[in-house]
């Protein structure tokens, strides 16, 4: 669905995009993750051809892609990042502004505003102008502009940010639906419970160039993020403690307020840990896995200094 070949996009001395690379196929929702200025809208913006880039190849549904593709632009919906609509107009002529520059038939296109409509739950805000609504709304009418002409390939540019729970929850469940209805999703998004819950697959960038790519799982297999066991209300003394340390498959060992956290090597040491304990009469209350999310791999991958000030 989408290739992207050594992007370079350079503003003026900045390098925005750095040989960035992307391969997204027919049918995913696919996460495009990273910090503040790393590059994420620059790259969404260069493959559709909204702005011009240095040098690189992209190609959409198999053609490359450029200005002048109003095929390939038909087939594509965008939601950016800044709300997009016009204050003059009501929420329907918004819908139906953006649905005719690729319907020009008319009971086509009122069907399709209809639906978008519908599709964001703002049937009772149809005569509303944008100033009128809540932020929440902005952002539905936002997504209904641009999914209106029911495009095959959809870009979201942080399409829940500043929303409450609910708004998001129904935004999310609509990305969800476009998919199942056969679009193919691009997602970027600060919230990475999001990215977790929608995208099978992702790529982290930072300064423009890729970091990291693959499933949640491959990518946090390639970071040295370990899965942890926790034991809570357990009493154990310090010798106990460095035995089990010394057990095979055992990265690092911490005992604080009677909480023991193991670092695994291997899920085969969860087996030998609880051996350990029932033989040696040690009793706890509980114990979990805890597994690295999202998040963890964010930082791991991406450091922990703050962004916002470059
Ligand atoms: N029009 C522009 N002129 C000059 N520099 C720009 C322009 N747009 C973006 N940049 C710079 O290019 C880099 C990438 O910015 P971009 O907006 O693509 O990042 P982003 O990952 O989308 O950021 P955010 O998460 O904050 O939206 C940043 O250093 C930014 O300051």
């Amino acid at each position: 669905m989408i290739i992207v070949k050594d992007l370079i996009k350079r503003y003026k001395e900045i390098v925005a995009l750095d040989n960035f690379n992307l391969r997204v196929e027919d049918g995913e929702i696919y996460g495009l993750l990273g910090p503040n200025g790393s590059g994420k809208t620059t790259a969404i913006s260069s493959i559709i051809s909204i702005i011009p880039y240095d040098s690189g190849e992209i190609y959409l549904f198999g053609e490359k892609m450029s200005p002048n593709k109003f095929e390939i632009k038909k087939n594509i919906g965008y939601v950016p990042q800044e709300l997009a609509f016009m204050n003059e107009l009501t929420v329907y002529e918004n819908i139906d502004f953006f649905a005719g520059l690729y319907i020009y038939d008319k009971n086509e296109r009122k069907k399709l505003v209809e639906e978008a409509i519908d599709f964001c739950g703002l049937e009772n805000f149809r005569k509303f102008r944008p100033n009128k609504l809540s932020g929440g709304l902005k952002r539905r009418l936002n997504i209904a502009c641009g999914i209106c002409h029911r495009p095959k390939l959809i870009f979201f540019d942080e399409p829940t940010v500043a929303v409450d729970p609910q708004s998001r929850n129904k935004i999310l469940e609509g990305i969800k639906e476009l998919n199942s209805n056969g679009s193919t999703i691009v997602y970027t998004s600060h919230y990475m419970e999001e990215v977790e819950y929608l995208c099978n697959r992702l790529t982290i960038i930072d300064k423009g160039r890729n970091l990291i790519t693959g499933t949640k799982k491959q990518i946090t297999e390639k970071t040295s993020l370990k899965d942890k066991l926790i034991i809570n209300e357990i009493n154990i003394d310090r010798e106990k403690v460095d035995k089990i340390k010394k057990l095979p498959y055992i990265d690092s060992i911490t005992y604080e307020d009677k909480t023991l956290c193991i670092s695994l090597g291997s899920d085969m040491a969860i087996g030998t840990i609880i051996t350990f304990l029932k033989e040696n009469n040690i009793y706890y209350e509980d114990l979990n896995i805890k597994q690295a999310n999202l998040n963890d791999v964010f930082l791991e991958v991406t450091g922990k200094e703050l962004r916002d000030n470059v």
